[in-house]
């Protein structure tokens, strides 16, 4: 990474060629095994079945600013090109409102047409969403991205942003992606907008379903993949009927490395549906240490285990 993104400075990967493809699996180092299999069914479909057809040709993505000062707003902006959505990182630990506030307001000051939205991670509990919202509202924002941890507060954050008159909605994003059951947030009327990342949930078409029986807008956002997870995140925001709103998809911009040398990176603020040819001398150039690579080879057989657990289960 060219700065620290949740927390991290450095993303692993492990990429599979199949007969459609190059796929990725790159689940966080912390996912235990059973949160880690979902993305290798993405990989999988990634490398063996491809994805389904594409409706559009180019897909809208925003700018992603992680918790940086707002001296460094500007310099993070311009590796995006010109864009009209930001997504904005709030409420990271150690820092406090006033240095949420200086940072959308440096977004806001730089850009002031484009769409701003806001992700606390989970980062606040309700009061804290509640005056962290009544301070951002003189910057119109879209909506705040999973203000709270909690799907109870989720909604009711919602509920009171509307009774106080805000017009910012509600995103949901850890609560769809780490849930046994992702749609319970759309049941239990918790969140305006649901943030999807192709690889927890199981891959495209697994994806597409979830989006279809939720019957919320959905954003599709990276889970800070190399370019060839982010192929897959295009590939489910481009066969999406709607997409309302900017995706979180021009992570690459945040790297300083990737595996192909014609990254996914947004042109005009959109990212072109097509191929990414993976880079001998990069894949070389990039890859992990020995003890590394033995062990993301054994959390791919653990995982790889548990899917054919899976599905032998729901073949009876
Ligand atoms: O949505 C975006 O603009 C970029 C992607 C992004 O923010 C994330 C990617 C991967 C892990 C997450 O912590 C983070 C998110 O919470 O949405
Ligand atoms: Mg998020």
């Amino acid at each position: 990474m060219r700065v620290k993104f949740r927390g991290v400075l450095q993303r692993e990967a492990l990429l599979v060629r199949g007969p459609a493809g190059w796929g990725e699996f790159c689940p966080f180092p912390e996912y235990d095994d059973a949160e880690s299999a979902p993305w290798l069914a993405s990989a999988i479909e990634a490398a063996w079945h491809g994805f389904p057809e594409p409706l559009r040709t180019s897909v809208p993505v925003n700018a992603t600013v992680p918790a940086v000062g707002p001296d460094a707003v500007e310099g993070v902006l311009s590796r995006f090109g010109a864009v009209d959505a930001v997504k904005v990182k709030v409420a990271e630990k150690g820092q406090d409102l006033a240095a949420d506030v200086a940072r959308v307001a440096e977004v806001r000051r730089l850009l002031p047409e484009a769409g701003i939205k806001v992700d606390a991670n989970g980062g606040w509990d309700v009061g804290e969403a509640l005056a962290a919202l009544d301070a951002l509202a003189r910057f119109d924002l879209q909506y705040v991205e999973q203000p709270v941890p909690d799907i109870a507060g989720l909604r009711t954050v919602r509920f009171e942003l509307r009774r106080r008159g805000h017009r910012v909605l509600v995103a949901a994003d850890e609560s769809v992606r780490r849930q046994d059951d992702p749609l319970r947030v759309a049941r239990e009327d918790a969140a305006d907008i649901l943030v999807i990342k192709a690889p927890p949930l199981g891959g495209v078409r697994r994806a597409l379903d979830i989006i279809g029986r939720a019957g919320l807008p959905a954003v599709i956002s990276s889970a800070l993949d190399t370019s060839v997870g982010i192929r897959a995140g295009v590939a489910l925001a481009a066969a999406l009927p709607d997409l309302p709103y900017a995706c979180g998809l021009a992570t690459v911009s945040l790297m300083a490395g990737d595996v192909t040398d014609a990254p996914l990176v947004p042109h005009l603020g959109r990212i072109g549906v097509r191929e990414v040819e993976v880079s001998e001398e990069k894949l070389h150039r990039f890859a992990a240490a020995p003890d590394r690579r033995q062990w993301w080879l054994e959390r791919l057989d653990r995982a790889y285990a548990l899917l054919a657990d899976g599905s032998r289960e729901s073949r009876g």
